[in-house]
């Protein structure tokens, strides 16, 4: 793949394009950024990552292999007027929008090779956990090529399109769960007396070495789980309160509505 365009340049273009740029999948020449009006964050995004904008120039999207669609799903109509006159008959597009189908992409800028995905923001670091589906016009090659671009910046599984919608009340929403698990315990932790710094660095050690325990042992959570729990101890006494707060319902109840309004942003398409 030679060049690639985002047309967005939110958080989530950011996030894809410091990972790949960083990872060297793709020298910086290559990539390209638009978005609606705001000059300024191109000025920013250009001078962080040595990336081009892409300003009145709308002809230059011909050139370009892949068009990644980061956008919200509010402006897609909007995005795909835009854009659909200057596809090359060649061109991939690739969305991270959360919810729109491969089929509203199909509708809105001709039968063409389309790559629906779902990343999230710590694509910054290398560290997405990404979903990804492919229309069949996408060759073998070109899914390679966008496969590498994820997995350069964390990791990939292909599903079922439908399956994105729980992919992103998972992963793609995912992060923004554990933020607001640091951010309750660092409250009930100085709550509880301790120094605010000291807790949130304790909280974090304890979250990374937690995901680490997971990754490198490829132990169950529940046996980790075990191993840490001493009968009648404080862990045990900890868990009970969770339970008793329905924890589980609790965690359902949030991925089913973040994939319900998954769903609900594709159809109100
Ligand atoms: N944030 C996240 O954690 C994740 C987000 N996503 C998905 O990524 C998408 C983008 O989210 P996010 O980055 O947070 O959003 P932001 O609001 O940060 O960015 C949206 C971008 O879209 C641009 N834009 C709007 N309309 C047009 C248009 N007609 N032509 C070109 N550019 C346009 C905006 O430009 P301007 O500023 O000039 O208006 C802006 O740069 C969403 O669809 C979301 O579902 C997916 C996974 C995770
Ligand atoms: O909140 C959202 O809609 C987007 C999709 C996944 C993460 N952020």
């Amino acid at each position: 793949m030679e060049k690639i365009l985002f047309v967005g340049a939110g958080q989530m273009a950011e996030a894809i394009i410091a990972g790949i740029v960083n990872k060297r999948v793709i020298y910086e020449d290559n990539v390209y950024v638009m978005n609606r009006s705001d000059a300024e964050r191109l000025d920013e995004l250009e001078s962080r990552y040595g990336i081009t904008k892409v300003c009145e120039d709308r002809d230059f999207i011909k050139k370009v292999d892949l068009v990644v669609l980061a956008t919200k799903p509010k402006d897609v109509e909007k995005v795909m007027e835009d854009i659909a006159p200057y596809l090359g008959e060649d061109t991939t597009v690739l969305s991270v929008i959360a919810g729109i189908s491969i089929n509203t992409f199909e509708k809105g800028l001709g039968k063409r090779p389309i790559a629906r995905s779902m990343p999230n923001t710590s694509a910054t670091i290398g560290k997405s956990a990404s979903g990804i589906a492919f229309n069949e016009a996408v060759s073998d090659r070109m899914q390679q090529s966008i496969l590498s671009l994820l997995n350069a910046i964390g990791i990939v599984k292909v599903v079922e399109e439908d399956d994105l919608h729980a992919v992103t009340a998972l992963s793609g929403s995912g992060p923004a769960y554990i933020y607001y698990l640091v951010e309750a315990m660092e409250e009930a932790a100085v709550a509880q007396g301790l120094d605010a710094v000291d807790a949130r660095e304790l909280i974090v050690q304890t979250i990374y070495g937690a995901a680490s325990m997971l990754k490198k042992t490829g132990e169950e959570p529940s046996v980790l789980r075990e191993n840490v729990t001493s009968p009648g101890g404080t862990t045990a006494a900890g868990l009970r309160s969770l339970e008793d707060h329905n924890f589980k319902t609790i965690i359902s109840d949030c991925l089913i509505s973040a994939e319900n309004r998954s769903r609900q942003l594709g159809s109100s398409k």
